[in-house]
């Protein structure tokens, strides 16, 4: 006891004292000036950015591009579906030009999100909680709660269903927020609805279900990636997949976005005016591994901050995700297990994000697939 004792104790509160620090997020942090990474965010060698490369010898991909102004063309629609169904298969990604979302809705969404977190913490703070069913939630890394090293990014995540009832919850600061978001968000869902007929229709399944997304789930989530002083060190986002059917991307004029390309990171070259989409857990479940629900991850750098918004749409909570029936035949059996929102959220706020973690606790093993086929029989 004695002398040790008091001292133990009082290391044991100043670290907890920092801790506590690095749960207000990356932009407090970065309000300090700081011109050193804290141990906090140092990421294991092999999880680093380019393990020793530059990040800029990373090489840069330009998307497939799906013409959204062809796609509504009948002479045209055939050959768009071709390229979409390519695009999902080979890549998981794409980027759509001609969305028809107004250029200057775009600019004022992402000129709310970056004001956002230019708000003084007391005003973000808020928000802040590690509820993930909340329908405003403010936060840092992936899961704050869970995660051992943090991710240098920011976040607030919108639910956006149903629209009317969550906007009174969502932040009355800046003022223009919830204006701007809910224009936003009611443009990105008819696109979204457009992009899900066409990949329904690529896949030959009919779209039948298309009511069904109507009533989806719809989460924006503004992530905020400050300017890093060692950007090397650290990631604004681990490698991850999507969990929903497919995710809207806005992304501003800063690199940061790569997507693994047959094994390797390739930096998404950003494209005015047009929106990234990528293929998410569900969409991989649903067309039974046809579409790939490929990893991304996000790279800082020390010279700008950049913020992206992304909107995640599938099918409501509550709704099961199977393969559908019509892509599962003797020569191309039944891959994954059913599937809800349920489940992904209790496996989010349960573990740590690794990798494709979530999709594969959903894939058949050989044994599983014997049972599931001797149910279906
Ligand atoms: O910031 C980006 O470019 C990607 C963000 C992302 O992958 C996500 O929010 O799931
Ligand atoms: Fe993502």
């Amino acid at each position: 006891m004695g002398m040790d004792f008091v001292v133990e104790v009082k290391k044991v509160e100043e670290e907890e004292e920092v801790e506590s620090k690095y749960l207000k997020g990356v932009r407090y942090l970065c309000e300090n000036n700081i011109t050193r990474v804290p141990n906090k965010y140092i990421l294991p060698l092999a999880s680093r950015p380019e393990k020793g490369r530059k990040a800029a010898a990373a090489q840069t991909l330009k998307l497939p591009v799906i013409d959204l102004a062809k796609l509504r063309s009948p002479g045209c629609r055939l050959q768009v579906l071709e390229t979409l169904a390519k695009a999902c298969e080979n890549y998981g990604f794409f980027q759509v030009v001609n969305h028809g979302i107004d250029g200057e809705l775009v600019s004022r969404m992402a000129s709310v999100g970056k004001r956002f977190f230019e708000l003084p913490f007391e005003e973000r703070v808020k928000y802040m909680t590690s509820d993930v069913r909340a329908p405003v939630r403010c936060g840092t890394s992936v899961n704050q709660v869970v995660d051992s090293v943090f991710y240098w990014r920011d976040f607030l995540k919108l639910t956006c269903r149903p629209l009317e009832s969550v906007l009174p919850h969502w932040p009355s600061s800046p003022m223009d927020l919830r204006e701007e978001a809910k224009s936003y968000a009611e443009r990105s869902k008819s696109l979204f609805l457009e992009l899900v007929e066409a990949i329904l229709d690529s896949l030959g399944v009919g779209t039948g279900m298309l009511p069904e997304f109507e009533d989806g789930s719809h989460l924006m989530v503004v992530n905020c990636y400050p300017r890093c002083p060692e950007p090397n060190l650290t990631l604004g986002m681990p490698p991850h997949s999507d969990y929903g059917f497919l995710t809207l991307l806005l992304q501003d004029d800063v690199h940061g976005l790569q997507v693994q390309c047959e094994g390797e990171w390739v930096t998404v070259e950003p494209v005015p005016d047009s929106l990234v989409v990528n293929v998410g857990d569900h969409l991989e479940i649903f067309s039974n591994g046809r579409y790939k629900s490929v990893l991304h991850r996000v790279l800082v750098n020390s010279i700008k901050s950049r913020i992206s918004i992304a909107s995640l749409h599938s099918l409501p909570v509550d709704r099961m995700v199977s393969p559908s029936p019509e892509l599962i035949s003797e020569s191309n059996p039944r891959l994954y297990k059913d599937t809800d929102f349920a489940a992904f959220l209790d496996y989010m706020s349960s573990c740590e994000t690794k990798q494709k973690n979530f999709l594969d606790t959903r894939k058949l093993t050989h044994e599983n697939k014997r049972n599931i086929k001797s149910l279906e029989e």
